[in-house]
């Protein structure tokens, strides 16, 4: 298949999200910051997408609002095709569990419970869950399902939160540094099960990173630069994340 094929395949698409005229203003006593000025995109359903740009530009803003984690000022925001900034927020919340899997910077496990406890979290209440050992396995830490956080190293904790995300099968995976506290051979195997993730499971991946050397593994490169999308960059080869380091 030639690479002009490609790139009609990923336009083919359908879109994850779909995002117009979203604009986003932090207001803080007399102080206004425009995080988002009227941001146009499409994120295309099973793509891996990178967010690069600089410190405040507005990437976390954007991240949380199409997680359904924050909202806009005006704009607006479609899953799917349904309209997002249209829900309450007991809807918003549905949509955020049924289809969102977060990975942070901090992995936000729970101490006092085992990696596959800390996976069932999710299990248990997902409309149409993997089980949580099946998960664990995905990441390659079926062995270490007994073990407790502080008994893994950065990385096997930062592989049990993508467990814990992809366990309830989200269409989007939303990741903001899902590297930022890990070495690059650490990282890497890290950005191996994302990338899998989305190659078996047909999962949405949104990468935020300030490594640029990440965006080698994404079909497609948002720039942010204050508060807008400068550049658009499509990959129509995309590489394995072993072949990424910083
Ligand atoms: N809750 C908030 N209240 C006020 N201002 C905020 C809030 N959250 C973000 N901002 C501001 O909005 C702008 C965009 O922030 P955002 O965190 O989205 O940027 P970013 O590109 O993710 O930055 P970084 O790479 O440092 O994480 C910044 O000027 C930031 O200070």
């Amino acid at each position: 298949m030639s690479a002009d094929d490609i790139a009609g395949l990923a336009e083919a698409r359908e879109p994850a999200f779909s995002v117009a005229g979203l604009c986003k203003v932090y207001r803080t006593g007399e102080t206004e910051v425009h995080a988002l000025r009227n941001v146009d995109l499409v994120i295309p359903a099973g793509e891996i997408l990178v967010l690069l740009g600089p410190s405040g530009s507005g990437k976390s803003t954007f991240l949380n609002i199409i997680g359904g984690l924050d909202r806009p000022t005006s704009g607006s925001l479609a899953y799917e095709g349904q309209e997002l900034s249209d829900l309450d927020d007991a809807d918003l919340t549905r949509f955020r569990r049924a289809n969102v899997g977060f990975i942070f910077q901090f992995y936000n496990l729970i101490p006092s419970l085992t990696a596959e406890e800390n996976v069932r979290l999710v299990t248990d209440i997902a409309e149409r869950p993997m089980d949580a050992g099946e998960a664990l396995s995905l990441v390659g830490l079926a062995e270490r399902r007994d073990h407790y956080p502080a008994q893994l190293s950065g990385g096997e904790q930062q592989r049990v939160a993508v467990a814990r995300a992809i366990a309830k099968q989200p269409g989007v995976l939303l990741c903001d540094e899902p590297t930022g506290a890990l070495d690059s051979a650490t990282g890497v195997h890290v950005l191996q099960t994302l990338a899998q993730a989305n190659r078996e499971l047909g999962t949405t991946v949104v990468i935020i990173t300030h490594n640029a050397g990440i965006a080698a593994m994404a079909h497609r490169v948002f720039h942010f630069l204050d508060g807008q999308v400068a550049r658009i960059e499509i990959n129509n080869h995309p590489v394995d994340p072993s072949g990424i380091t910083w």
